[in-house]
């Protein structure tokens, strides 16, 4: 066993109280052994955490990680319109090399905001597999299914892919990787395709992941056309299980918040993405009254515009209090377990938590900032005041995957250069 101690700073527990301590970490197993006084002397490797803050690795609960091609390639647009008169021509246009780019930024953008495990769902996911395994991440990918504008030949292959793919990857890299089978939306997929293909999901056993209530356009012609609210037609299609969680849930009713809680169907909240494209503002506080799980997520980099945990986490307690016009909604403590332990919950990972046992992905934040001073509480400097430049150390699986700012993992200047070159290339496609 090859050991690595992270010294010298404050943890943050699972009961989210902090105590001065070191973290000792098995880096073969890729586990937490022990946190506790004066663990450095014997390691083989050290982290040196004085002045600062050890937290879980912060988890990402939905995200299309190589839209970070598209970042500010189209701005100002609610969700319908941007999606079909920009995104979707130019995502037409995307080659493996090109999602390669686009991931290869987006991850390093995670390792330097501290996050260290995400849901993802995309085209060319082996693709992004393959670099998730060589930055040293932890994910649940899945190909995103849609119907929508295919005959039916193409959209049952695009439905087959979905579950080739999701059993494709499920367990690679050392099982840092694990899938999951994701409709696009309940709108974008025809009710004939989800019944056929969620039960084949459901015999390989992997969970559903799909955006719903995202807008109110997306509940109306549901309504219309089966008589029932989405979450309700969800449930009909077999789509609301516990191993499953959705992203948004901005438009959801009493109804469907009490079938979410009956079904322990978790949520991806993802308030800077629904305030850019002003998709509406979810209940969060209403959802997690009634017991459902609500994680945390970015959506793309093209909707955000950063994949930054602790902006979303900030914005996430914001909004949550202005759409429950009460202050004391989504407080802190709230925020900084669906920053962590409560999105790796919702979407099927260990992780999220500090003890011995545990997954070791953790982030370690410098405090010797300004705008950290005084540290009268950390779990309100995590929740409304730390930023992605103050985290100094992120470790996944037991590896250092970046060390005081330098990550190790992957040739920050190389990345930027080919996600510059493929984004000009990928334009260059859709707009000639
Ligand atoms: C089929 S792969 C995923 C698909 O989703 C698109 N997308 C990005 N952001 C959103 C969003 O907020 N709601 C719905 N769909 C979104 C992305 O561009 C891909 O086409
Ligand atoms: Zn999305």
């Amino acid at each position: 066993m090859t050991t690595l101690a992270i010294t010298g700073g404050t943890v943050l527990l699972p009961d989210a109280t902090v105590t001065r301590a070191d973290v000792l970490v098995d880096r073969s197993a890729g586990e937490i052994l022990e946190i506790g006084d004066d663990l450095g002397a014997d390691a083989d490797e050290t982290l040196d955490a004085t002045e600062s803050l050890v937290t879980p690795g912060f988890v990402n609960g939905h995200c299309h990680v190589a839209m970070t091609l598209l970042r500010g390639y189209a701005d100002d647009k609610a969700l319908d319109a941007w999606l079909r008169e920009d995104i979707w021509p130019v995502e037409a246009e995307l080659t493996a090399d090109s999602v390669r780019a686009g991931t290869e930024l987006g991850v390093l953008e995670m390792i330097k905001s501290g996050t260290t495990a995400f849901a993802d769902m995309y085209f060319f996911v082996p693709t992004i597999a393959d670099v998730v395994d060589e930055a040293g991440l932890r994910a649940r990918l899945g190909h995103g299914v849609i119907s929508v504008a295919k005959d039916e030949d193409e959209a049952r292959e695009d439905a087959r892919e979905g579950l080739a793919v999701a059993e494709e990857i499920d367990g690679m890299a050392d099982g840092r990787i694990s899938s999951a089978f994701m409709p696009h939306s309940l709108t974008t997929v025809d009710g004939q395709y989800l019944s056929e293909f969620v039960s084949e999901a459901r015999e390989l056993g992997v969970p559903l992941h799909y955006h719903a209530n995202e807008t109110e356009d997306e509940v109306t012609p549901i309504v219309e056309e089966h008589g029932v609210r989405p979450l309700a037609y969800a449930a009909e299609k077999g789509m609301l299980e516990p191993e499953d969680f959705i992203a948004h849930g901005v438009h959801v009713d009493e109804s469907e918040i009490g079938l979410l809680a009956e079904a322990g169907t978790s949520v991806i909240h993802c308030p800077a993405s629904n305030m850019k494209l002003a998709s509406g503002m979810a209940p969060v506080e209403r959802m997690r009254e009634a017991g459902v799980t609500v994680g945390l997520g970015t959506d793309g980099a093209a909707s955000n515009n950063d994949l930054s945990m602790l902006d979303e986490a900030r914005d996430a307690a914001m909004l949550g209090k202005l759409a429950a016009d009460d202050a004391s909604a989504v407080p802190a403590e709230a925020v900084v377990d669906m920053l962590t332990g409560a999105t790796a919950d919702a979407i099927g990972l260990e992780s999220g938590r500090l003890e011995a046992g545990a997954p070791a992905d953790l982030a370690v934040i410098d405090l010797e900032k300004p705008h950290l001073t005084p540290a009268h509480d950390l779990v309100s400097h995590l929740a409304y005041a730390a930023a992605a430049a103050d985290v100094r150390h992120t470790v996944c699986d037991g590896r250092v995957l970046m060390r005081d700012r330098e990550v190790l993992t992957l040739d920050e200047a190389a990345v930027r250069d080919r996600a510059r070159e493929e984004a000009a290339a990928l334009v260059d496609r859709a707009e000639s």
